[in-house]
């Protein structure tokens, strides 16, 4: 988990806009689901916030073969969440929600928000608490994890040289002093997030040209976070030309 780590096993697809990006990763994100609602009663998604996170659900809205999939059985999670209260526009969940996820037939209670401040007393109790929802939903693996990258390498609220990054033996983490606001977040940590049949980063934008090529190339934990996480079965970067322009 220190060392450079290039990523071999990892495939990287290039799109040529970020549209172009989102909409594809819908495409593949409902065959994902249908595929693995084919051979197991449920589905687990895990969704990002940031740019990405908004594009990707936008595209899912307006792709007409999203109605292939049985969404009563797919289950929602979030890799990470802003400690914020309920519907705040600044969490990930409300802005998954505001770019149309609350529009597809999904079950509430198979929605998986990370608590706020309004319903539990610190970040630290938020983790607790989703961890537990992880273990008692008999969450076994992720099917999909999407996560997007920050200019700096980030994935979730795993910061570079951030203490609450290296978690180990645990689900979720309270992240504080965040270099990105808002300062309290809550993440899923590593270890977690390669509970993942697939792990697919979603990446736009010329500002994340070297944190794809760090992602992908190698480089160590502590710099790149996102350099260190592999699905079980599949490993994707789905970037956009920007940010593929430093991988040569
Ligand atoms: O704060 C966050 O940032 C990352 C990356 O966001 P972006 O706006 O640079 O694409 C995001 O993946 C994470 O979920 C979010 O909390």
């Amino acid at each position: 988990m220190t060392g450079p780590h290039a990523c071999p096993d990892a495939t990287v697809v290039v799109h040529p806009t970020r549209q172009a990006l989102a909409d594809a990763a819908a495409a593949r994100l409902v065959v994902a689901l249908v595929d693995a609602l084919a051979v197991r009663e449920v589905a687990h998604v895990s969704m990002t916030g940031g740019s990405m996170g908004s594009e990707i659900v936008r595209s899912l809205v307006a792709l007409p073969a999203r109605d292939a999939v049985d969404w009563g059985r797919v289950h929602v999670w979030w890799g990470d969440e802003r400690y914020l209260p309920a519907g705040d526009p600044d969490r990930n969940d409300t802005q998954n929600d505001a770019a149309g996820l609350s529009t597809l037939c999904l079950d509430p209670a198979n929605v998986h928000r990370v608590p706020g401040p309004d319903a539990t007393g610190s970040a630290e109790e938020a983790a607790a608490t989703y961890a537990h929802t992880v273990r008692s939903t008999g969450t076994g693996a992720f099917d999909v994890m999407v996560l997007g990258v920050g200019p700096d390498g980030h994935i979730a609220s795993l910061f570079p040289h951030h203490p609450a990054a290296g978690t180990q033996g645990e689900i979720a983490v309270a992240v504080h002093d965040s270099p990105k606001p808002p300062p309290d977040r809550v993440s899923l940590t590593l270890e977690c997030l390669e509970r993942s049949r697939e792990v697919w980063f979603l990446v736009s934008g010329a500002d994340k040209a070297d944190a794809v090529r760090r992602g992908v190339q190698g480089s160590p934990f502590a710099e790149t976070p996102a350099a260190h996480v592999r699905g079980q079965e599949r490993t994707l970067w789905l970037v956009d030309h920007d940010a593929a322009a430093d991988l040569g």
